[in-house]
């Protein structure tokens, strides 16, 4: 069995790390951060829901110390990649780990990126600094593959039953982590080339991105517009057998806003257009302008001062980036509550789905576990929770002072009868 070292224990590399592990290999599992050794020393994680549920569950080593990389076959990096503030692709944490690895690289190792990057960077960017510290050479001394992650946290979608593309710089690197893959995942697509495999993870979001925006670029325009009700075109629109369904509303979390992004990086440094990429996400990404706007006006109806008092609180309904989530990674979110703070309201998280902590770290925003915790202006519905809306008109009503707004991003409120609040909704 071949010994595998993860570099990065996130979101990806640690359900990898320990169905590696429930497969019956040794991993190594390596994080830069102290703390979460620490965490997952202390309480390793050991249900994985990717292993065979009869066969002995293994448990990583989980280190900060990057020596323990040294005897590992194969090492698989899932470091993030986030964006920089000018929403240009950031690798940094790619090449700091392309270094770790190359400062312990023996001969003959196979290593392979998971994280999402855009098409050329595995050899371009992680290759070289592999060699650099290593003064080993792709090729001669070692191999490298490139598979991108589709698992989505939480779901259904886990590791073992989403197809998943491998890539090799050879055909036979590629056929070797082909069999290394299949113990952890029931199906996988063998990629042409380790850069079809990149480009191919940023198209798939940069699609959904786009089909997205359609609808949020229809359903914003018939704001306001009395006959032209977005959820009935919809329902009609389904009725054709080739419609895609999708829902107007912010795009949240750590995909979809941000992988467009790489391959409009690319295609534009060829000198080719990625135009329709890049005004999906500024539609998408209007969306929290759309937002404050329906808060502005619902507050104008009901004609009181914005001073940045208590009487200035919003409730926010829902603060995982998508329904029954945990996750709270959203920039969207993080804009919108900037915004509304610049117009003196100040935002309160709700959210029974998520740690109340990690939302205030997240958003810099109190919480409250129930509606009438104090006096607000009204509430903000956010993300579409099963079990949402938790209150209704009467509640809120009877909850503050005035005639509270009620501003539904996602209609979860049925909106014939809606006795002492101001209603709006997306
Ligand atoms: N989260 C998902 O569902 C998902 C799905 C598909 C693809 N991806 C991609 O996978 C990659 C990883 O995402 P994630 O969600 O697992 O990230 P994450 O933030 O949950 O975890 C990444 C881990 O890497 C560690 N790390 C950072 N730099 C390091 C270094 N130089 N050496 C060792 N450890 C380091 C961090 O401490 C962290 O624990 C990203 O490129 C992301 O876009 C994520
Ligand atoms: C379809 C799928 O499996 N995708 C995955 C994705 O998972 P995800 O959870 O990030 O993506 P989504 O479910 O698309 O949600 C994104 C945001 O868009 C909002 N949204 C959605 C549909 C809609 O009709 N209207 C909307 O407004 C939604 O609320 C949320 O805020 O990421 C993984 C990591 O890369 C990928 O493997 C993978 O592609």
């Amino acid at each position: 069995m071949d010994q595998i070292g993860i570099i990065g224990l996130g979101y990806v590399g640690l359900p990898l790390a320990t169905a590696f592990a429930d497969a019956g290999h040794p991993v190594v599992g390596y994080d830069i951060k102290r703390q979460k050794i620490e965490r997952l020393r202390a309480k390793p994680p050991m249900v994985t829901g990717v292993g065979p549920a009869d066969r002995a569950e293994g448990v990583p080593e989980f280190t900060s110390n990057p020596e323990r990389l040294r005897d590992c076959d194969v090492i698989i990096t899932a470091v993030p990649t986030p964006l920089t503030e000018t929403s240009e692709p950031d690798l940094s944490n790619v090449r700091s780990a392309g270094r770790t690895i190359g400062e312990q690289l023996r001969p003959g190792t196979t290593v392979v990126l998971e994280s999402t990057v855009y098409p050329g960077a595995t050899r371009e960017e992680f290759v070289p600094e592999i060699e650099r510290a290593s003064g080993l050479s792709l090729g001669d001394d070692f191999a490298v593959g490139y598979s991108p992650e589709r698992l989505v946290p939480g779901e259904e979608r886990s590791l073992r039953n989403s197809v998943k593309p491998v890539s090799g710089h050879t055909d036979a690197v590629r056929s070797e982590l082909m069999d290394l893959y299949e113990s952890v995942v029931d199906e996988l697509y063998p990629a042409p080339s380790i850069e079809s495999a990149e480009a191919a993870k940023c198209l798939e979001n940069a699609q959904r991105d786009l089909n997205i925006a359609l609808i949020n670029e229809f359903a914003m325009a018939c704001n306001g517009v009395d006959s032209l009700d977005y959820e009935d075109v919809l329902s009609v629109a389904d009725s054709k057998w080739n419609f895609v369904r999708y829902s107007p509303g912010l795009v949240e979390g750590h995909c979809i806003p941000i992988d467009p992004y790489f391959l409009i990086e690319r295609l534009e440094r060829l000198g080719r257009s990625a135009s329709l990429m890049r005004e999906a996400r500024a539609v998408n990404e209007s969306v929290v302008d759309f937002i404050v706007g329906l808060v502005e006006d619902a507050l104008s109806e009901r004609d009181e001062h914005i001073d940045g008092t208590d009487e200035n609180r919003l409730l926010a309904c829902g603060l995982a980036y998508k329904p029954n989530a945990e996750d709270l990674r959203s920039e969207a979110k993080r804009r919108l509550f900037d915004e509304l703070r610049d117009r003196g309201l100040e935002p309160i998280g709700y959210d029974p789905h998520v740690d109340a902590a990690d939302a205030t770290a997240a958003f810099d925003l109190p919480m409250w576990s129930s509606l009438d915790e104090g006096d607000a202006v009204g509430v903000l519905m956010l993300t579409d929770h099963d079990e949402f809306p938790p209150f209704s008109f009467d509640d809120v009503a009877a909850a503050y002072s005035g005639r509270p707004i009620v501003v539904d991003t996602t209609r979860v409120f049925d909106e014939r009868s809606t006795p002492g609040v101001i209603y709006r909704r997306f």
